[in-house]
């Protein structure tokens, strides 16, 4: 049987606002995911025992035994469709591990969306699946612009007009969600940062104007103070995109990743000339994919 390609986009977080923590250790969320156009590709093969291969520029640190979310991914829908031969799951990787854009979730939407088409399994129960894997992983599958609730993993599509181009500056070092969320609660109990802002309001009627001067001026990430204690080298960072022309710049997510939204195209070219490590990208773009053979 001939392999499945799947490409899958990164995320940033327009609004990340973090509330109580829950009993079961995660943060009740209200955010906005956008699928912006930096990828990986998965591609899903029969294969006489599970393996995994990751090649390509972001390829190093990532796991490539039982513990890659492509793995987990492809166990669980095979336990949960009973059914499945192993596969070797080959990742070419660009997005940045450990970031804040997802990489490993999205990685892992890819893989459910292959194997299901692999093996003939029903699409339809994807997002369950995606939620019990991490709470970013249903939203890989969808991709575009949407509200995000509960720990990340409710989902509800946004309308927006037009595109939006980003500027993404990767750092050299990676920081794992649950210390970001740590760092805010350790922050929040000493009193040292704002109340969660929990409204998206203003953000919601801005993608619908399409203006990225309204969209830059709504951006919020309530995790950024966090991201910026634990590596202050951030702030350096995010002022000299700003310097550079973009309309705002932020920390995506748990970081350490910064996004800059851009009044245009030629504009985001001319900000990462500036910036070491910079890539130009654009969002919206469609979540998991299958590719043509
Ligand atoms: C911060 C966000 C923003 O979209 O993503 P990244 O920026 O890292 O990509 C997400 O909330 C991360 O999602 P994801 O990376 O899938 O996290 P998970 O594997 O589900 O959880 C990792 C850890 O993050 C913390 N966590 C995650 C989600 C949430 N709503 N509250 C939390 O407190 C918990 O400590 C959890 O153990
Ligand atoms: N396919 C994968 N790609 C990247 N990281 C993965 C993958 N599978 C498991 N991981 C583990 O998940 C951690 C977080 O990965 P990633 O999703 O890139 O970060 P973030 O949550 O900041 O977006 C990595 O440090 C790595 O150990």
């Amino acid at each position: 049987m001939s392999p499945t390609r799947v490409r899958v986009p990164a995320k940033v977080n327009l609004h990340l606002g973090v509330g109580g923590l829950r009993p079961d250790g995660f943060h009740e969320l209200v955010t906005v995911f956008h699928a912006v156009g930096l990828h990986d590709v998965v591609t899903v093969q029969v294969a006489d025992a599970m393996g995994v291969r990751v090649s390509g520029p972001a390829a190093a640190g990532v796991p490539t035994g039982s513990d890659n979310l492509v793995w987990r991914a492809a166990e669980l829908l095979a336990s949960r469709c009973r059914a499945g031969s192993p596969v070797r799951v080959e990742i070419a990787k660009q997005i940045p591990v450990a970031g804040g854009m997802a990489g490993g979730s999205a990685d892992a939407a890819a893989a459910l969306l292959g194997c299901a088409r692999l093996w003939g399994a029903d699409p339809v129960v994807l997002p369950e699946l995606a939620a019990e894997l991490g709470s970013d992983v249903a939203f890989g599958l969808v991709g575009g612009t949407a509200l995000g609730t509960g720990r990340g993993e409710l989902l509800e599509p946004l309308p927006t007009t037009g595109e939006l181009h980003w500027v993404l500056v990767p750092a050299e070092f990676g920081i794992a969600a649950g210390d970001a969320y740590r760092e805010l609660d350790r922050l929040r109990a000493e009193g040292a940062v704002p109340p969660p802002a929990l409204d998206v309001t203003g953000l919601r009627a801005a993608l619908v104007s399409g203006r990225p001067d309204e969209v830059a001026a709504a951006l919020h990430n309530d995790l950024e103070p966090a991201c910026l204690s634990l590596a202050p080298a951030l702030h350096a960072v995010l002022a000299a995109g700003r310097k550079a022309g973009a309309l705002a710049g932020i920390v995506s997510g748990s970081g350490p990743t910064c996004a800059f939204l851009c009044a245009d195209e030629p504009a985001a070219r001319r900000v990462a000339a500036d910036l070491p490590r910079a890539t130009v990208a654009r969002g919206p773009v469609p979540g998991a994919t299958v590719l043509g053979r």
